[in-house]
């Protein structure tokens, strides 16, 4: 029987961990700490250390340098929240064998388990113990890689964000019109061009226009394009946005800024499907997408009569809102780690994460800014990081009010990660107890013991 060490401080969830691996014909040892694991490794032999990265006395990483020193072909698997997952890829370069995202599913534990007790520790070199990933975490890094190298977007895990991707899902395959709305920064040009790349028209271009930019005097020129001469200022030929869009998607943000006039003419050109540039003397076919975006009531302005009804409905075959990251608050985190890499990538740091204070701090403000506030906000502290983990100090005035509070990662309190991950998984399933439960991997009684520990009604 292969013998496991357990690392965990948390009484409840090794107990049950050690319960679940038991069952699957693993003898496993259980320790609390830093210390306490150093003199149990002395003592017996373990075919694995299965540690959490944050423990009382230490992190699982100071373990893991000692085990590579005297125990040199021991896998070690880190167990990680979200805000560590960087911390734990970097702990793979320095020899770990894998990393664990919590909450995970229980097939999930065992396959990686598998492949670690799989390696072969007699002939596995040095090099390729440090290279080696299971297939589950190439999947994840795969797609953390790919988010990081080609930094487009993410479709993060809360309620409100899967009903978005689900609707996204729904309409991108058809040819309908898209009237996207929500507040300025929730990532409505994003949801726009995952519609597109999902759509038929992938291949085709997909051109995005701020009506909210373009002067009504220019706007048609702007829109369907011009003849050399055909006014004053008109000094070559321009092509307009439906004919640079065409065979693909026009995005036009802030559509409700257009004039009534060329509110008109986009009509006109949507129902006819032909545009002609202005000084020209044929009309051009065009077959485009038109997804639009706003962030006021577009339906407001139609009774104002500032908005044309019948372009109202045009654009408006199907909707979408756009939810405020307040809304979408077990997402915050991951949002906030993909800004990380970004930001890591465009300023050439390597910062690992955010003390737990910063997570805090992010989880109890209000964003009103959304995506584009944290974005910022992320950049701006990875500039100003010179550290492993950005801390309160590189955070703006804003976050820095509650004095009450100690930032550092050594307040980090597994805790507080706790109750959060509990909070965020009952948020997700409405308050239903037993799929929270299923959601965290952990029995109902623990759950119910934990909501009463943590105060959680
Ligand atoms: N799903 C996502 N994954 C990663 N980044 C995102 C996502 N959605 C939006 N962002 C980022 O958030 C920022 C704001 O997004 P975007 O410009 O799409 O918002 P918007 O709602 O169109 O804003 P506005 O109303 O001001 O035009 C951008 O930096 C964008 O890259």
């Amino acid at each position: 029987m292969k013998s496991i060490l357990l690392v965990e401080d948390d009484i409840a969830f090794s107990q049950m961990l050690k319960r679940f691996l038991e069952r699957h014909k693993f003898n496993i040892v259980l320790s609390h700490s830093i210390a306490q694991s150093k003199s149990l490794i002395k003592e017996e032999h373990f075919d694995l250390i299965f540690t959490d990265l944050r423990l009382p006395d230490g992190d699982g990483i100071s373990l893991l340098d000692d085990v590579k020193h005297s125990l040199k072909h021991t896998p070690v698997v880190l167990m990680t929240s979200y805000a560590e997952v960087t911390t734990a890829v970097k702990a793979m370069k320095n020899g770990a064998f894998d990393y664990i995202s919590k909450p995970f599913n229980p097939d999930e534990l065992l396959e990686i388990i598998k492949n670690a007790l799989e390696e072969n520790p007699e002939t596995s070199k040095e090099g390729a113990l440090n290279t080696k990933i299971s297939d589950t975490n190439k999947k994840q890094k795969a797609k953390k890689e790919s988010a990081t190298s080609n930094p487009t977007f993410i479709t993060g895990i809360s309620k409100a964000s899967k009903k978005l991707y689900e609707y996204i899902d729904l309409v991108a395959p058809t040819d309908m019109s898209v009237l996207i709305t929500g507040e300025s920064g929730t990532g409505k040009e994003v949801v726009a061009k995952s519609i597109h790349l999902q759509s038929t028209r992938r291949e085709a271009p997909f051109i995005a226009v701020d009506c909210g930019a373009i002067p009504k005097e220019i706007a048609s020129s702007e829109f369907f394009g011009h003849k050399k001469g055909s006014f004053t200022g008109a000094f070559n030929d321009k092509i307009g946005h439906f004919e640079a869009a065409n065979n693909g998607t026009l995005f036009l943000d802030e559509v409700g800024n257009l004039s009534y006039e060329n509110q008109i003419q986009l009509l006109r050109a949507l129902q006819e499907r032909r545009v002609k540039p202005i000084g020209s003397n044929t009309e051009i076919e065009v077959d485009i997408r038109l997804i639009t975006a706003t962030n006021e009531d577009l339906l407001k302005a139609v009774e104002a009569n500032t908005f044309r009804e019948d372009l109202y409905h045009r654009l408006n075959e199907f909707s979408i809102q756009v939810p405020n990251l307040s809304e979408r608050q077990s997402d915050i985190i991951l949002y906030a780690d993909f800004f990380l890499s970004k930001a890591n990538t465009q300023l050439k740091k390597e910062v690992v994460g955010f003390s737990s204070e910063v997570v805090k701090r992010f989880q109890n403000y209000s964003w009103p800014g959304n995506l584009r506030e944290l974005s910022n906000v992320i950049k701006r502290a990875t500039l100003l990081t010179t550290g492993d983990y950005i801390e309160v100090t590189a955070l703006p005035e804003k976050f820095k009010t509650d004095a009450q509070q100690k930032s550092g990662i050594e307040n980090f309190s597994k805790k507080d990660n706790e109750k959060e991950l509990i909070i965020n998984a009952l948020n997700e399933v409405d308050y239903n107890r037993t799929k929270a439960a299923k959601l965290l991997n952990i029995t109902r009684k623990t759950l119910y013991n934990k909501m009463k520990e943590y105060d959680i009604n």
